[in-house]
Order: C-alpha cells, then sequence, then structure tokens
C-alpha cells in the first residue's frame, strides 16, 4: 500500500514536471500566450536588483508573490501607470500552474519604500537573503535577480551597437540589424572540495565577509574541460596535484554574476590503489616503456609479455608518447 502511494505520487510529479516545462517552452516562443499567462501569473518584485521579500518568522523570508492586479494597484498608489508590468520576465510555473514573473520596478524612479510599505514587505540585499530564504526559494530568486541583470547588461548588441529586443518571456534579445539572437549566460565555474582522506581544504579570498572559509573555485578558460579547470585551479591556488575527481552536483550562482558552478570532490593522497578497480598499479621507468612500445599489439595470447601498452589510437598511448618525448627532451637538454 505504502509502495502504491509512493508510486503515485511520483507519476503526479513526475506528469507535473513534464506538463509544467512544455507550458514554460511554449510561453518562451509565444508572445502573446506569455502576455496572457503574464495576466494569470505571480509576479516577484525587485528594486534595482534587490527583492521584496515577506518576513515569516524572525529567522525566516519569503519572496512576496503577487497577482497582476495586485501589482498594477501598488503602482498606481505609487505614481505609476502599470505599462511596466509588460517588461516582467518569466522565470518558471507554481505548482499550482501559475506563470511566474520576475519585475524590477527600480527602473521607474518608483519610491523602494512606499512599494514594500503597499506590499507588506521589504527590500533586502540577495546577499544577505540569501542565508535567510526557504530552500526552494533561494534558487528561483536567485535566477530571477540573475535575468534581471543580464537583461539590464544586454541591451545593446554586440556586432552593430544597435538596441537589442528582447522577446514577451525574456529569454532571449535579439538584434534586429546583425539577426543576432543573444541569451541568458552563465559563466561555468570548478568547486572543489579537496581531502587528504582526514582533512578537507578550504580557503578565503580578502573580499569574503570576516572568518567565511569556502572549497576552492575558478573560471573555467575557454575550451577547457571541467577536469583541466579544476586540476588548474588547484595548482595555481594551493599548489596541489589533485587525483579521483569525483563529480558531486551543479549550481546556478548568481554573484556577482551568473556563474555555472561545477562541485566535485578530489583526493591528494598518495599512490593508494584501489583493487576493486584496479589489479595493480606502479612506477615504470623509461627503459621499461620503451621496451612495452616494442610489442606488436595486441599479442598472442600464447605470448604475451610482462607489460604492454593501449594502441597508437588510444589517447592513453598519446599520453605515454608525450610523457617518453618529455623524458628525452629532459636527458638531452
Ligand atoms: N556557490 C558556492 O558555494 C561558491 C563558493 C565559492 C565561490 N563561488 C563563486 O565562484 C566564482 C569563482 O570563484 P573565484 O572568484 O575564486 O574565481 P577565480 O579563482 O577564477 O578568480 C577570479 C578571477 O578570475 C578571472 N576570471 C576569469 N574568467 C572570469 C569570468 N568569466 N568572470 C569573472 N572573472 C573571471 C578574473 O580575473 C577574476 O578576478 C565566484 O563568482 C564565486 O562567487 C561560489
Ligand atoms: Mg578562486
Amino acid at each position: 500500500m505504502y509502495i502504491l502511494c509512493y508510486l503515485c505520487i511520483q507519476s503526479i510529479r513526475y506528469c507535473f514536471l513534464y506538463c509544467s516545462r512544455r507550458y514554460i517552452n511554449r510561453l518562451k516562443e509565444n508572445d502573446a500566450a506569455c502576455l496572457s499567462a503574464l495576466q494569470n501569473g505571480h509576479i516577484f518584485l525587485f528594486h534595482r536588483l534587490i527583492p521584496l521579500l515577506q518576513c515569516s518568522d524572525p529567522e525566516t523570508f519569503r519572496p512576496i508573490a503577487l497577482t497582476y492586479s495586485e501589482v498594477q494597484s501598488v503602482l498606481h498608489k505609487c505614481g505609476s501607470d502599470g505599462s511596466l508590468l509588460k517588461e516582467s520576465i518569466l522565470i518558471g510555473c507554481s505548482e499550482q500552474n501559475h506563470a511566474q514573473f520576475c519585475l524590477d520596478v527600480g527602473k521607474s524612479m518608483l519610491d523602494s519604500f512606499s512599494i514594500a510599505q503597499n506590499c507588506k514587505g521589504t527590500f533586502m540585499d540577495l546577499r544577505k537573503a540569501f542565508f535567510l530564504l526557504e530552500g526552494a526559494e533561494a534558487p528561483l530568486v536567485a535566477k530571477a535577480q540573475a535575468l534581471l541583470q543580464w537583461h539590464q547588461i544586454n541591451r545593446f548588441c554586440g556586432a552593430t551597437g544597435q538596441l537589442t529586443q528582447r522577446n514577451q518571456a525574456g529569454s532571449q534579445r535579439a538584434c534586429s540589424s546583425s539577426s543576432i539572437v543573444y541569451y541568458p549566460k552563465m559563466s561555468p565555474v570548478v568547486i572543489v572540495l579537496v581531502s587528504d582522506g582526514k582533512r578537507c581544504l578550504l580557503g578565503r579570498q580578502s573580499s569574503f565577509p570576516r572568518g567565511l572559509y569556502s572549497a576552492l573555485a575558478g573560471f573555467c578558460d575557454m575550451g577547457e574541460t571541467l577536469e583541466e579547470a579544476l586540476r588548474r585551479e588547484v595548482a595555481e591556488e594551493v599548489g596541489l596535484e589533485v587525483q579521483n575527481i569525483i563529480y558531486s552536483s551543479s549550481q546556478h550562482w548568481p554573484f556577482p554574476h551568473s556563474s555555472f558552478m561545477l562541485a566535485c570532490h578530489a583526493t591528494v593522497s598518495p599512490l593508494n590503489v584501489d583493487h576493486l578497480e584496479l589489479e595493480d598499479a606502479r612506477w615504470f621507468t623509461e627503459e621499461e616503456i620503451t621496451c612495452a612500445l616494442q610489442v606488436k599489439a595486441p599479442p598472442w595470447r600464447d605470448h604475451r609479455p610482462a607489460v604492454w601498452l593501449p594502441p597508437k589510437h588510444a589517447v592513453a598511448h598519446r599520453l605515454i608518447m608525450e610523457w617518453r618525448e618529455q623524458q628525452h627532451s629532459q636527458d638531452t637538454e
């Protein structure tokens, strides 16, 4: 019975996710549908990128979901005609199937204090609010702020210098002269918790609030893989070589501009062979490698030497060759 209930809940959840994703996608592609969804949707207000929150108890804050008519009435009370509402940006869909939008009222020169008072809320810096928001709501507010910020700093086409036009959902901006379509961007960042088996390594930047320590992080360079960026960052930041990179999870991080955080664990332990994964691992000299490279692969079963290496087209072979070349050039220097 318990399992049946669990399966029912899971399939309802799956149905909801599936439908809401399709719905959001439709709103991104259809301006008229998006405008009508806005009139029936929920809107989260910001003032110059600062979210409007409501204190539910002294420790917990929640973003305030206002209806279209509620925002219209607040804007009227504060002396605006309400045309600003069309600038709302689509951010998601609630479990009750209401499209969710965000709107920055800072542009209208409206007084943030009177807006907050009319909404019975308070505008609170997102860096502070991040620690006080509920789990599921923090990513939504972060996404909203990041999208608002992206629109603010991508008003012009990089190729023509012309103003770009957004679609109704705010999921893209296009330049009519160059036909370039711009989409909201995140910069990939690796973040790694390095461990020696017993301890983990944390660091802090001088810009961090006093006492704050975090895992090592760094922006990926153009063309780098996650692993390359991770090794480079750790080597750069603490002079260690990491092993055993294990992917953990990913996250959108809005500060200071949108980053796509790829989180991993890694170790810096000495050679420690996992005999479930590997039968053996050991050090090889250059002579042993040269000898092994002379074996024609694949050697016949009956004539297998003690050591042989992957074939030419395997990247492992390439790595071995490169290493050997390096040894040679060091010898001749
Ligand atoms: N979510 C988390 O738990 C968490 C924890 C730590 C850091 N972070 C974030 O990770 C990000 C990267 O960390 P870091 O500051 O140590 O990186 P970093 O070590 O790469 O150093 C930052 C420097 O990298 C350069 N840089 C290269 N590409 C850049 C780009 N696309 N955008 C901005 N700067 C770029 C700049 O010179 C900048 O000063 C930061 O935005 C930080 O907020 C998130
Ligand atoms: Mg760093």
